[in-house]
């Protein structure tokens, strides 16, 4: 069998040529730090490190590029705009934000909080500012990457996310592009600033082959609320290859093993 592409389990076909669902994934994708996991509130630890965020650039209304990479829909984010604080031991650059989703309504999220599943996970993925010293240029470090995943739970309808559901139907082919018509922040996206206190963080890794075991995860309580028409958008109109419908495209729970999560 050809050496094939890694896709999520829903991908895979009884033929011969089929894609490397997630048992198969190769890299660090067996490795026993791994993303995402349940996190079980009772058993976090509070830790008065995590203070809250400082957003940087994260009000700059732009209207991005958005493309279908055959895995997700992905928004790429200009580097404009950064993170700090939230017992992060560096400033980190937004790169990209994409999602997770399902369209059962209660299964769309990669991580679980006490085995509950969203409709949607949001992932804004930074990259972590080089120091100038010599060490900072570690590319393996546990924190190389900063993640910031918001639920996504069906609710009232949400204007600011209207830009990106829009264009969904002009990316429904993998590795194609298009850009916003309408700018929106990332700041519009998510929950309001006040009720972003409150997360959970551990060290895991990407939810994607190769699985690297470098990222600082950060998952809020408070969830974003998009109409249940707005969610299924998402399923009905982005295909992974030219007749299956992109939905499901969720790693399995990893084992959380030792690891400790805390809270903020
Ligand atoms: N080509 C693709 N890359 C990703 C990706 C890249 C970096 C990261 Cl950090 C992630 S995740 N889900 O761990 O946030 C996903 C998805 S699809
Ligand atoms: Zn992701």
């Amino acid at each position: 069998r050809a050496a094939s592409h890694w896709c999520y389990q829903n991908q895979v076909k009884p033929s011969n040529w089929t894609c490397l669902g997630p048992d198969l994934w190769g890299d660090s994708c067996q490795m026993d730090q791994q993303s995402p996991i349940n996190i079980a509130t009772a058993k976090t630890e509070v830790d008065l490190n995590l203070r809250p965020f400082s957003f940087s650039g994260y009000d700059k209304k732009q209207k991005w590029t958005v493309q279908n990479n055959g895995h997700t829909v992905m928004v790429l984010l200009g580097d404009e705009a950064t993170i700090a604080e939230g017992g992060l031991a560096a400033r980190y650059r937004a790169k990209q934000l994409h999602l997770h989703w399902s369209e059962v309504l209660d299964w769309g999220s990669e991580h679980s909080l006490d085995g509950d599943r969203f409709a949607m996970e949001m992932h804004i993925v930074h990259e972590k500012e080089k120091g100038t010293s010599r060490n900072a240029k570690a590319q393996d470090s546990k924190d190389e990457i900063a993640v910031l995943a918001f639920m996504v739970e069906a609710g009232a309808r949400n204007e600011n996310f209207q830009p990106l559901v829009d264009v969904l139907s002009n990316i429904s082919r993998p590795n194609t592009n298009t850009t916003m018509r309408n700018s929106i922040s990332l700041l519009d996206l998510l929950p309001k600033q006040e009720k972003l206190r409150r997360y959970f963080r551990y060290l895991g890794s990407l939810t994607t082959p190769g699985c690297d075991e470098t990222v600082v995860w950060t998952v809020f309580q408070e969830p974003i609320q998009l109409h249940k028409d707005q969610i299924l958008a998402f399923s009905n109109k982005l295909y992974y290859d030219n007749n299956q419908k992109m939905t499901d495209n969720i790693r399995p729970l990893q084992p959380r093993g030792q690891r400790v999560v805390y809270r903020s």
